[in-house]
């Protein structure tokens, strides 16, 4: 199956070196092509050019892209979109002035997700997952991390990583699994954490590996819920079963989780709301994304990660959605990029490059996804007819797509 896109008014995020990820200043350069051509054959880009190259080719498959643009669909690296049921009562407790935390402290929150996901079965789950799925496809994600993590039981945990198995089987997106093995610690454990941990690490996380359920591993290091000595006990396990990690850290207080994921060699370091000094320095020439998830800060009301002290830093930084249902219900990459600029300061180049390409890296797609890079996936957004790419985070909330496609398909 081959598609022709002519005349694309501009053409986003056109890679030919091998780049991985980009940092500080880079951040800033947002290669483009005006008045472009795009051939995509069997759900791979083949070739890219200004129109006056076009191969004159006779294909059957040809749109029209006058006025439209044409982006890497974006890669969201941080999501919790396998859930059960909703928690729209918490969310008018917090109308009505209770704190996330007095929330939680009273047994809602996580755990609150964790009573709904460990009472239902693993059909109905992937009923109510894969709806949301198919509507962040069509609002132009094409490559999704997924976690684990209201399970909190060994059984509720492969319940959620085996739904997520079954989205990748079955949807077009790219999809990576993370065994979030530490998210709270549930009522049963309250008084022995260790016990809990060893639960997940010695029983649950070699069945895990075993049956290849995860690519990643994941830890909340944060006050109330996982110290900087539990998560490098989790992420050394993680490491023992060759899975990488990618953590919680700096969502309400800064415990040094930072220093421990760099420490790990994380893939990516997530959350970054409170950001010493020290922090941003420790991830100075090492490997491990900061990931920053501004509709989790505009749902909550906390502070935003400040993604221009860490840009400005010379540090890469990426942008995901944080989807669950406590702290971010929507997985609403635009809405992420446009607040990523009017929350964050980054400019609309720095907020394109921090959902596609620095995003794809965060989950470890950079060769597959991110960029409209020959040999790498047409995973694509056809925009509306827009005046300038700047548009797309400038009209938040509007819907700029007028089509998008994943492995060369309409979705
Ligand atoms: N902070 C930890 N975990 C999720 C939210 C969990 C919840 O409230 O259900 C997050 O990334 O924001
Ligand atoms: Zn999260």
């Amino acid at each position: 199956m081959e598609i022709l896109f002519i005349n694309i008014k501009e053409l986003i995020q056109v890679r030919t070196e091998d780049r991985s990820f980009v940092s500080g200043a880079e951040m800033q350069n947002l290669p483009t092509l005006r008045n472009a051509f795009l051939l995509v054959r069997e759900g791979r880009i083949v070739d890219f050019g200004e129109m006056k190259d076009c191969p004159d080719i006779t294909i059957a498959n040809i749109v029209n892209a006058t006025g439209k643009m044409i982006l890497p669909a974006w890669c969201d690296s941080h999501s919790h979109l396998v859930y059960a049921g909703n928690r729209e009562g918490e969310f008018i407790d917090r109308i009505n002035g209770m704190s996330y935390e007095e929330i939680a402290n009273k047994g809602g929150g996580i755990l609150n997700s964790a009573k709904k996901l460990q009472e239902i079965s693993e059909e109905e789950l992937y009923k109510q997952s894969k709806v949301r799925l198919k509507e962040v496809m069509q609002m132009g994600t094409g490559a999704l991390e997924i976690k684990s993590g209201y399970g909190l039981t060994r059984e509720a945990e492969l319940k959620m990583l085996k739904v997520i198995k079954r989205l990748k089987v079955n949807f077009p997106i790219e999809i990576k699994a993370t065994f979030l093995a530490a998210h709270a610690i549930p009522e049963a454990y309250k008084t022995d954490k260790a016990a809990f941990l060893k639960l997940m690490a010695e029983e649950v996380m070699p069945i895990i590996a075993k049956e290849k359920l995860a690519d990643y591993v994941d830890v909340f290091c944060e006050k109330g819920y996982f110290s900087v000595e539990d998560t490098a006990y989790i992420l050394a396990a993680g490491q023992k079963h060759g899975l990488k990690s990618k953590i919680h850290v700096n969502q309400f207080n800064a415990i040094g989780g930072v220093q421990a994921g760099v420490k790990f060699n994380a893939l990516s370091v997530d959350h970054l709301e409170v950001m010493r000094k020290e922090d941003i320095q420790a991830l100075k020439n090492t490997s491990t994304m900061p990931v920053a998830l501004p509709g989790c800060s505009y749902f909550l009301g906390i502070p935003y990660t400040p993604g221009r002290e860490i840009i400005e830093a010379g540090l890469p930084l990426a942008l995901a959605s944080d989807y669950n249902p406590g702290s971010a219900p929507s997985g609403n990459m635009n809405f992420v990029v446009a607040t990523a600029c009017i929350k964050m300061k980054l400019t609309p180049e720095e907020a394109i490059n921090a959902a596609t390409i620095n995003g794809a890296y965060a989950m470890g797609l950079e060769k597959e996804v991110g960029s409209i890079t020959k040999g790498k996936m047409a995973n694509l957004i056809l925009t509306k007819e827009i005046n300038s790419y700047g548009v797309l985070p400038y009209s938040f909330g509007t819907n700029n797509i007028d089509k998008v496609y994943l492995k060369g398909k309409e979705v």
